[in-house]
């Protein structure tokens, strides 16, 4: 059988130079279009691709037939040569990424919201708040150290700086190497893996003496909080969290317990690794819609005010109430060009038949959730910002429009697991900011009003 359609191959090389570096999923959304098919093949020296642009497509592989789309495809330079190889979501499909999964999914489970709400309220109202009241030009930091700080606290109980965190710095150089490396184009030892092997004197080797810096980085990420919580554990001085739980549970049951304590370490660096930059983009999109939408804005606050009147501040529970701001808030993460599922593509781990079509096994399988937020099919008009496409005529919720949540927490057995803790804390900044403040524009020197824009950042997420 065929692979799916997709630009012509050339020899060796395959499509390798038609894969631009940066906002690849335009192009690929773009391909759909050309050659009138949601799947997509193309091939890299070697390597299979396949691409998925609808919803339906990427519902019917990944979701539905989920035990054979589930693995991932390792990248010598982040996994190996940068040492990530660790992270949950990097790992291939197996015992270790089962073992970590299901540590993290009993802590922070969405039927048990006394995990996260209390932590969530601390930042967003104890710290986050008061922080734009007496700062607001640095609303950005005060954002980063907000969410950080949740993260932080949840998975080992730290409690951060409103400024200059050094836990929130270490993290964020680390995290930054991610970016670095996928806005550097592609490495080619990912391509040749054997190169891995050269030594680092040699020209050419650059990669290599880049990586160990890199390396040192990720593993004060993984190793720092983790001791500095161990320390408060046996102090005696420790606040509950994802860390000391799971500490608890293995002390009556010492078999195996270095394992276990690897295993611990890693998902718990998974939340700040997987849950911070993540969220920050979607609350950094929010205030930017806001800001350039100020009659969204008007028309958020006024349903908050409503509900919430002015002698307290939203609460987790004022949320059914809210249609209207439940709705800006889905368009937020359909609006988000969030792209990681993209960054973080499956495997197929055997060979597979659709609509004719071969996959051949071992193919990278990349769900292109910009094309499926903004396929014109499920979302009219979707370059616009318009939480109204999500409401009936009565301004209630309307189910029968494509929930972005769907697309933009990925797909069957790997699909996101902090998913209700990123739409909790979005939803909870969004309600809180709304009810105390007004979002404007900045002003000039001249006292002009400065105009924003809606760009984004190519890169890991944006
Ligand atoms: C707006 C915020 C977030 C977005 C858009 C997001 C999106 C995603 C996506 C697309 C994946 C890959 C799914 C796939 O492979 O199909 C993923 C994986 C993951 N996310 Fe999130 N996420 C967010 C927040 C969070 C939070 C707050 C946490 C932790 C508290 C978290 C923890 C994880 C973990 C552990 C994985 C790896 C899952 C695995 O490989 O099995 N994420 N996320």
């Amino acid at each position: 059988l065929p692979t799916p359609p997709g630009p012509k191959k050339l020899p060796i090389l395959g499509n390798l130079l038609d894969i631009p570096t940066t906002f690849e999923w335009i192009t690929y959304a773009r391909w759909t279009k050309e050659y009138d098919s949601d799947i997509l093949h193309i091939k890299a020296v070697g390597v299979d691709i396949i691409i998925l642009n609808s919803f339906k497509v990427a519902n019917e592989l990944l979701d539905k037939r989920s035990a054979i789309y589930s693995s991932r495809t390792r990248f010598t330079m982040i996994s190996e040569l940068m040492g990530w190889g660790w992270l949950m979501s990097a790992m291939p499909y197996g015992e270790s990424w089962r073992e970590r999964r299901r540590l993290f999914q009993s802590y922070f489970h969405p039927g048990k919201p006394t995990t996260h709400q209390p932590r969530q309220l601390e930042y967003i109202r104890g710290m986050l708040l008061p922080q734009l009241l007496v700062d607001p030009e640095n609303y950005a930091d005060s954002l980063k150290h907000t969410v950080g700080g949740i993260a932080l606290s949840l998975a080992y109980g730290i409690k951060v700086l409103p400024h200059e965190d050094p836990y929130i710095r270490i993290a964020e150089e680390a995290l930054g190497t991610f970016t670095q490396v996928t806005v550097s184009g592609r490495v080619l030892v990912d391509l040749i893996p054997p190169l891995k092997h050269i030594p680092e004197w040699m020209p050419g080797a650059g990669f290599k003496r880049q990586a160990k810096i890199w390396h040192a980085l990720q593993k004060q990420f993984r190793e720092r909080p983790f001791d500095d919580c161990l320390k408060e554990i046996v102090a005696g001085t420790v606040r509950p969290c994802f860390t000391s739980a799971s500490i608890e549970n293995v002390v009556g049951n010492s078999v195996d317990a270095e394992h276990q304590r690897e295993v611990i370490q890693d998902t718990s660096a998974m939340v700040f690794g997987g849950g911070a930059d993540t969220t920050l983009s979607a609350v950094e999109t929010f205030v930017l819609a806001m800001l350039n939408f100020p009659e969204i804005q008007l028309k958020a606050q006024e349903e908050v005010d409503r509900v919430v009147g002015r002698s307290r501040l939203p609460y987790f529970a004022d949320e059914a109430d809210m249609p209207y701001l439940s709705a800006v808030v889905k368009e937020v993460f359909r609006f988000v060009d969030e792209l990681l599922s993209w960054c973080i593509p499956h495997l197929a781990s055997e060979d597979d038949v659709y609509k004719g079509y071969h996959i051949p096994k071992k193919a990278i399988v990349i769900a292109n959730s910009w094309a499926m937020l903004h396929d014109d099919n499920e979302y009219v008009e979707p370059e616009k910002f318009s939480p109204d496409r999500f409401l009936d005529k009565d301004g209630q919720l309307n189910p029968s429009v494509l929930d972005p949540t769907r697309m933009a927490f990925g797909f069957g057995r790997r699909i996101c697991p902090g998913s209700h803790i990123a739409q909790s804390t979005l939803w909870l900044v969004a309600a809180s900011l709304l009810a105390t403040f007004d979002i404007t524009k900045g002003l000039d020197e001249s006292g002009k009003e400065v105009e924003p824009g809606l760009e984004y950042t190519s890169g890991l997420v944006m």
